[in-house]
């Protein structure tokens, strides 16, 4: 069978109703409409083009992503596009830009922390793109301990104003994006001080560039940061250093949502959590979290198509096998799949809570800020470490072809991996649920119930008596067949188990150190562990709450239950040892979790490539010459090769320099 034949021929072996699946992966039947419409119109315009953007030196390419990105405002302007529909235009055109920083960083923190006096200034502005803004918060010297920046906010009570100033090397912000080039504005985080005293770090709204010449104002020094991993990729950004020598602004600047200082320099706390002041981070994990299932499913696409394309071995009358039917293929690759659809939902349901949560510090309710940050952090974390692992694995997945950049595969690393870094580093976001379910675990015994998704702990003396009888015979009685793992309420008590016994295990221990913070550095490569374990859970409850809602279409949800369990599934032969070690299962029921694995992934592979159809995706916006929707894989990558600008000649520059003088010699000394 041809290239071309054989992803029709894939497609017809389809069992489910894939339209009704496109409407269930972007959300809503609006979403979707929205989604294709952009995507369409995105792919659609010359302008738009995005495939030589890993041939592209760093001047041309940030010249590139301007144009691009002012060509998109317009566009949105024109087009009179909505809030929602400029998003999804931004997200198919596939470029980091300093747009996102503004959109995505500026305008929030001015939405989250500015007074309304403040909001109503600015926000006008920022909204028309008549000031450009990024947030500078990190430092050459530190990015994690926001606590330890050492960028100055001295106010002088005198002129009314705060002094603005970097008294070290270190002290200088480093890698905010936008900042390098473009950013007339920041929100920049500082450290207060009034009268002497300090009174921690709080965000200030400093302009770095003349509106009139785009200079840098008196005072500021300002560049980009250099080059970055990958060719294309995160390059396209301008990410930044920033000094400031004593810069003046006026003390209204100061965002005071959380604190005012008033013009005697006196601190007013409001009745609102500090905390907030980190709020930023919380909406843009949560938006990372959606991001991961975008950036996963594309390489899923690519890696899945292009296994059906591919074929090697098993000949016996001329017809390789396509790689896909080998079982290790699906092993690696159907996970990815499941994890696909399963970060799809459980970014739903954050986008949910983070409404939720929003809705709630609006009416003073700051109750569940704590939740929503170790959701946030960790989710953030879970998602983003599994996605670039899992794009790594699509591109071995491809084999060699994968390597080329035609793959579309490196390009989407490059651009996808400093997400395990930005808006806090991977480990460091799940100490800070491990710090949360700790917190959750001490406050046990004085009867304070655990809520949200921390109520299964509330549960946990309960799964603590049974520890005797475990060690033989696990806690779940009702797992005597591979099938019975495809109950919904089996699979959670199994999550919920590990989870519960890890915290309570790591808080047992934890209690053994006579200083918490000495026990919580001492432990805290077992304390991470039992975060990801907790994240895990969440992962799977919503999964499995998804399938709780009504599902129209054909076949729909029978897929979507193949793929949660085999997400699940997949978890829990990862994570073996914690789920025999806690005694939550016994190394029988193991392997019947490991017999229903197999069998689900032969209930996936006539659906494979439906499942990944379901995505949506245009060949603009995958980039890949292996995911093409047709599968014409070979005559395209041949075709490909001859645009390198290597073979703009059959002779290469350099050959009369370095290859005829070699080639001369060996042939002279041959001779002698
Ligand atoms: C209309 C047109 C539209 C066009 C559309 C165009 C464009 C698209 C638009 C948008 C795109 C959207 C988004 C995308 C945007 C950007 C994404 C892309 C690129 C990324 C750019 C990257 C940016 C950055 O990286 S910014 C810098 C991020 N930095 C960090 O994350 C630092 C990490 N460190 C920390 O968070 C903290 O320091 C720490 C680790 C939490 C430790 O802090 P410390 O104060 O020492 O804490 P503790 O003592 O541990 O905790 C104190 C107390 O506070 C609680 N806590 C901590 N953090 C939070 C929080 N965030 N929220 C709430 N509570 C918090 C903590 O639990 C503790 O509580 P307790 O006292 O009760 O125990
Ligand atoms: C592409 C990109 C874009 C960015 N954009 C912005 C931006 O727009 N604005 C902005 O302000 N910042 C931005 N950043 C900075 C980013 O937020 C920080 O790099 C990030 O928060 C990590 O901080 P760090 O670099 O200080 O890492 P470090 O904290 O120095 O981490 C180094 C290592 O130390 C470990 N570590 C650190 N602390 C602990 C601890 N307590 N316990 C155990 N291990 C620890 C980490 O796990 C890591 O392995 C960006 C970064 C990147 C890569």
């Amino acid at each position: 069978m041809e290239g071309v034949d054989i992803l029709p021929h894939e497609r017809s072996k389809t069992q489910f109703d894939v339209d009704a699946m496109k409407i269930v992966w972007a959300g809503s039947r609006h979403a979707f409409e929205v989604s294709d419409r952009m995507a369409r119109l995105v792919a659609s315009d010359p302008a738009f083009q995005k495939d030589n953007r890993s041939r592209l030196g760093r001047k041309e390419l940030f010249k590139n992503t301007l144009r691009k990105a002012t060509y998109a405002w317009k566009r949105i302007l024109e087009l009179r596009l909505t809030e929602e529909e400029a998003g999804r235009l931004r997200f198919f055109v596939d470029e980091p830009a300093f747009t996102d920083l503004h959109w995505g960083m500026f305008v929030p923190a001015i939405k989250g922390q500015g007074t309304e006096e403040q909001q109503q200034k600015w926000l006008p502005l920022a909204y028309k793109m008549q000031i450009i803004g990024c947030y500078a918060q990190t430092e050459l010297g530190h990015g994690s301990n926001v606590q330890g920046l050492e960028t100055t906010a001295t106010f002088d009570p005198d002129k009314d104003e705060f002094v603005i100033h970097s008294p070290t090397l270190t002290s200088s912000k480093w890698w905010p994006g936008g900042l390098g080039k473009v950013s007339t504005h920041a929100v920049v985080y500082a450290r207060l001080i009034t009268n002497g005293e300090e009174h921690g770090v709080h965000g200030f709204i400093v302009q770095l560039r003349s509106l009139d010449d785009h200079m840098p104002l008196p005072g500021i020094t300002i560049g980009d940061i250099g080059m970055k991993f990958g060719n294309g990729a995160y390059n396209t950004m301008d990410n930044g250093v920033l000094t400031f020598d004593h810069v003046r602004i006026p003390r209204n600047q100061m965002l005071m949502r959380v604190l005012q200082v008033t013009s005697e320099g006196k601190c007013v706390q409001s009745n609102v959590p500090r905390q907030l002041i980190y709020g930023t981070m919380v909406f843009v994990r949560q938006t990372i979290v959606a991001d991961a299932s975008s950036a996963l499913s594309r390489a899923v696409c690519i890696a899945t198509r292009y296994s059906a394309v591919r074929r090697q071995f098993g000949s016996q009358d001329g017809v390789e096998t396509q790689v896909i039917d080998y079982k290790t293929q699906q092993n690696r690759l159907f996970p990815l799949l499941a994890s696909a659809y399963a970060f799809r939902f459980v970014g739903e349901w954050l986008k949910w809570l983070y409404t939720d949560v929003t809705q709630r510090l609006q009416a003073n309710d700051f109750s569940t800020l704590p939740e929503a940050h170790a959701c946030t952090a960790g989710l953030k974390s879970l998602t983003t470490t599994a996605t670039a692992d899992a794009i790594e694995e699509c591109r071995k997945l491809c084999g060699g072809h994968g390597y080329l950049c035609a793959s579309g595969l490196p390009e989407l690393f490059a651009v996808y991996v400093p997400a395990c870094t930005y808006e806090g580093d991977n480990v460091v976001l799940l100490l800070q649920v491990a710090r949360f379910l700790m917190k959750t675990v001490s406050q046990l015994g004085s009867g304070k119930k655990p809520i949200g998704t921390t109520a299964y702990l509330g549960r946990v003396q309960d799964l603590m008596q049974c520890r005797c009888e475990v060690q033989t015979v696990g806690i779940i009685y009702s797992i005597n067949a591979a099938e019975d793992w495809l109950k919904p309420s089996v699979m959670l008590e199994a999550f919920e188990a590990r989870s519960a016994r890890m915290c309570v295990a790591r808080a047992q221990n934890l209690g053994k150190f006579a200083n918490p913070e000495d026990g919580f550095a001492e432990l805290s490569a077992d304390l991470v562990e039992a975060a990801v374990a907790h994240c895990q859970l969440i992962v799977v409850s919503k999964f499995l709450d998804k399938l709780q809602q009504d599902i129209p279409g054909n076949g729909v949800k029978q897929q979507l239950q193949n793929l949660c369990y085999i997400y699940a599934l997949n978890l829990l032969h990862k994570h073996l040892g914690d789920f025999l070690s806690t005694g939550c299962i016994t190394p029988k029921q193991a392997s019947l979790a490991n017999d229903q694995l197999r069998s689900l992934y032969s209930q996936v592979r006539p659906n494979a490539i439906a499942l990944v159809d379901a995505f949506n995706y245009t060949d603009h916006y995958l980039g890949s010459v292996l995911g093409r929707y047709d599968g014409n894989v070979y005559p395209k990558l041949y075709e490909e090769a001859w645009k390198d600008p290597l073979n703009d000649s059959v002779l290469p520059d350099g050959y009369n320099e370095y290859i005829r003088p070699l080639l001369k010699q060996q042939l002279h000394n041959s001779r002698l």
